[in-house]
């Protein structure tokens, strides 16, 4: 049967990237979303804006929501210090599959913990699970209706404390509005927005990074 376009990737980046090197991953996937097939990954421009976040936070606990094929899981556990590592949450099972593969290609899976679930399950299950209190920095980028009832239950959890950063994907395109006006509004979050484009396209996109003020 025809394979799927996260199994094309992966094979591009067995043939194109370099084992053990992340930066080679990186490029063999947008080498790919760019001259092959479009692919949901961050994406080179918006990812050089999640790298200066991730470099000015210098997280010791992390969490994405949204694994995909890994491409952002990559582009952040190559950042982060030695010891850290970061928590990643993917409802697709064939997603986390390719996943897997292309961290553990890039030669990161040491530094990260990839759970299939789905967000609103598992953010309950953050701080008896994996020994979470709070977290230092959490990249949304699963699905645009998850991001408003998740920010809600990160808050309820107590997960956040007085300066983690929340940095969310595709705030204008597929678009988050009730998210971005719930931090923009909140006097509990100082917000700011990073203009960029839809990974691989010209489309207005961008970031929108929230400082939780406690
Ligand atoms: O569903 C998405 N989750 C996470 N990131 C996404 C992302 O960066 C882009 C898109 C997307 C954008 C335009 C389009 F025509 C089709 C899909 C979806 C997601
Ligand atoms: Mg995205």
């Amino acid at each position: 049967t025809r394979s799927t376009r996260p199994q094309r990737m992966l094979k591009a980046v067995q043939k194109n990237a370099t084992k053990g090197n992340p930066k080679s991953v990186i490029s063999a996937i947008d080498y790919f979303c760019k001259h092959s097939e479009w692919a949901m990954n961050v994406g080179d421009e918006k990812g050089s804006i999640l790298d200066s976040v991730v470099t000015e936070v210098n997280p010791s606990t992390v969490l994405e929501l949204g694994t995909y094929c890994g491409y952002s899981t990559v582009r952040i556990a190559r950042l982060l210090s030695p010891g850290t590592k970061l928590i990643t949450l993917e409802f697709n099972p064939a997603n986390a599959a390719v996943a897997k593969q292309i961290i553990a290609y890039a030669g990161l899976q040491d530094k990260v913990i990839l759970v299939e679930g789905s967000s609103g399950d598992l953010i309950p299950q953050m701080k008896e699970r994996f020994g979470i209190t709070t977290f230092d920095f959490i990249f949304l980028d699963h699905w645009k209706d998850r991001y408003l009832p998740d920010i809600k239950l990160f808050e309820e959890c107590g997960l956040l404390r007085k300066g983690s950063v929340l940095l969310a994907d595709n705030v204008i395109c597929p678009g988050t509005p009730e998210y971005l006006e719930y931090v923009r509004k909140s006097p509990r979050y100082e917000s700011k927005y990073f203009p960029a484009h839809l990974e691989y396209t010209k489309v207005e996109d961008g970031l929108e990074k929230s400082v939780f003020l406690g």
